[in-house]
Order: structure tokens, then C-alpha cells, then sequence
């Protein structure tokens, strides 16, 4: 590592408690909440949990993109083009909504399906662009293991090995696993926002002195180059994902799944919606087969 280390610090730490989303799924959110309405370019990440008959059924989205990364179990998405898949745990689907898509995603298996979703903002030049997915298989998700740290690397790039996701809002999306007593170093392009989410274990994050933190806890890391981690239990592992993007600097109005620049362009964007015009003219005929 250079000389010239700026360690970023958690400056917010937020603990994320359930709540009702969807069509009777429980989602722990974080950032989307009303303490942290925005993290630049960062709209939302849930921690969700549903079980069928339960899920997230039609709904539309325009102007950024959402990023679903299973944790257990396995979600079925079918979109209003015909597009359908289903993920599985340690799946991802990256859904660049763009211009417009309507979708479902609703539970695949028996059983508690467990995952993170996250919505990355798109810049105003590529909020209307087609929709498009990259989706890859867990045994896909590029994985380093060194000195008891094991990375699954989502997007970005980590311990020499880089994702094949491209990010149109340059982002890093890092799965970590700790084993007891190790200790972990990151990079973190200086001038990007940056966040982790706690999942399994007990953590300590920025310095070495900083009380260890327990799952679904949001900390918002400071200024600097480089985050360090601990583990310092001494039988179990430490979980977390670590996140960061290039904030956009752009105006953002937000009305649920639409997410544009100006109140015009939302009056627009639900007008297209309502109208199925402008990218939403499959939506006029469609209805996922969950609900049919
Ligand atoms: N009400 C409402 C409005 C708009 C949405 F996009 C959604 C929605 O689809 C989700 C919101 N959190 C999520 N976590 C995981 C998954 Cl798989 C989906 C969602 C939703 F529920
Ligand atoms: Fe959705």
C-alpha cells in the first residue's frame, strides 16, 4: 500500500429496521430512508426478506438503475419486453432501467428469499437510454481469498481482480467475508462517496479502536483513500458489502420508481407510464404472469 494513506472513518452509522414494502415483503432500509433520503449517487439500498405468496409485483422504473444481489434463496423477474430470469444466492442482476422498464420480482423457492438491492442514479444524459441487464451466476462473480479475506467482486475491483460489470455511474460494489483475526485494507478512489453494509458477524471499521458494529448497520465513511477493517472475534466471520460511487452533482427528483432531474420530466415520466408511451408502450398489454 502507498505512503500516502488517508484512512476514511465511519462518520454516520445508521442501524436499518424492517418495514412493510411491496406486496407484503419486509425490506431493512437504508439509504431511501428519511434520515438519508439521497447518498450521491447512491437512491436506495434494502436489505430484503419476503416470502411468496409475497413480493414486489408490476411496477415501473425510470431514470436509474437497480442492482439486486441475492443472499439466500432465489427471485423470479419477468419484464414487460418478455425478458425473465431467475436468481439465485450469490446471483446478481444489474438492470439499467434507463428509459423505462415495468417488471415483477417475486419469490422463486419455498422459504425466506434474502438479498440487497440497491439503486445507483444515472446522470441526465443516460436516464433515457434503453433498458438493459447484466446479470452473472454466482460461480461468475470473479473471488480472491488472502490472509483470511475472501472477496466476491460485483462490480469495480479488488485484490487484483475486477468485475465485468460495466458501471455507467462509475461504482464499486465489494462482497467481504473475514475470518477471525483478519484484517483488511481497501482502496477507495478519493473523490467518491462511499458506504458499508453490515450482514453477518461483528466488525471494526475505520480504526482499531472503533466498537465493533453488528449486521444491518449502514456507516457512512468519511474523506480519504483507503478503509480498514478488523475482525477480531475469535470463532466467527465477518460479512459486509463495501460501496462506493462517483457522485453525479445533478439535481434529483424522486417520485417512487421514477427518478429524473426536474419536476417536468416526473409529470413526464408518469404521463409515459399512464399513457404507455416514450419506452412504457409494452406496458400497455403486459402483466407479469403472477398476476395474470
Ligand atoms: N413499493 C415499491 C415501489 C417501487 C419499487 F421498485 C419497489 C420494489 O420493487 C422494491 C423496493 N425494494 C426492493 N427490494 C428488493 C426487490 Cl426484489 C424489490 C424492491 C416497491 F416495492
Ligand atoms: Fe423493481
Amino acid at each position: 500500500m502507498s505512503e500516502n494513506i488517508e484512512r476514511r472513518v465511519v462518520v454516520k452509522k445508521l442501524l436499518a429496521r424492517p418495514q412493510s414494502e411491496g406486496a407484503g415483503a419486509v425490506v431493512r432500509r437504508s439509504i431511501g430512508r428519511f434520515e438519508l433520503k439521497y447518498f450521491d449517487p447512491f437512491l436506495l439500498l434494502d436489505e430484503f426478506s419476503v416470502s411468496a405468496p409475497a413480493g414486489f409485483p408490476d411496477h415501473p422504473h425510470r431514470g436509474f438503475e437497480t442492482v439486486t444481489y441475492m443472499l439466500q434463496g432465489a427471485v423470479t423477474h419477468e419484464d414487460f419486453e418478455g425478458h425473465k430470469g431467475t436468481i439465485r444466492t450469490g446471483d446478481l442482476q444489474w438492470m439499467t432501467a434507463g428509459r423505462g422498464i415495468v417488471h415483477s420480482e417475486m419469490p422463486a423457492d419455498h422459504g425466506i428469499q434474502k438479498g440487497l438491492q440497491l439503486w445507483i442514479n444515472l446522470s441526465s444524459k443516460y436516464k433515457m437510454l434503453e433498458p438493459r441487464y447484466q446479470e452473472l451466476q454466482s460461480k461468475d462473480i470473479a473471488e480472491v481469498e488472502r490472509n483470511g479475506v475472501r472477496v466476491r467482486v460485483i462490480a469495480g475491483e479488488a485484490m487484483g481482480t475486477k468485475s465485468p460489470v460495466y458501471t455507467r455511474t462509475p461504482t464499486m460494489y465489494l462482497d467481504f467475508t473475514l475470518k477471525p483475526g483478519s484484517h483488511l485494507q481497501q482502496p477507495i478512489p478519493h473523490t467518491w462517496n462511499a458506504f458499508i453494509y453490515t450482514i453477518e458477524g461483528e466488525g471494526v471499521f475505520g480504526t482499531p479502536k472503533s466498537s465493533p458494529l453488528s449486521p444491518h448497520h449502514l456507516l457512512l465513511l468519511g474523506q480519504g483513500n483507503v478503509v480498514e477493517v478488523w475482525n477480531k472475534s475469535s470463532k466467527s466471520n465477518l460479512r459486509f458489502v463495501l460501496v462506493g460511487g462517483q457522485p453525479l452533482g445533478e439535481p434529483v427528483v424522486q417520485y417512487g420508481p421514477f427518478v429524473m432531474n426536474t419536476d417536468d420530466e416526473i409529470n413526464q415520466a408518469f404521463d409515459d407510464y399512464n399513457y404507455c408511451v416514450n419506452g412504457f408502450e409494452k406496458a400497455k398489454h403486459w402483466k407479469s404472469i403472477s398476476l395474470a
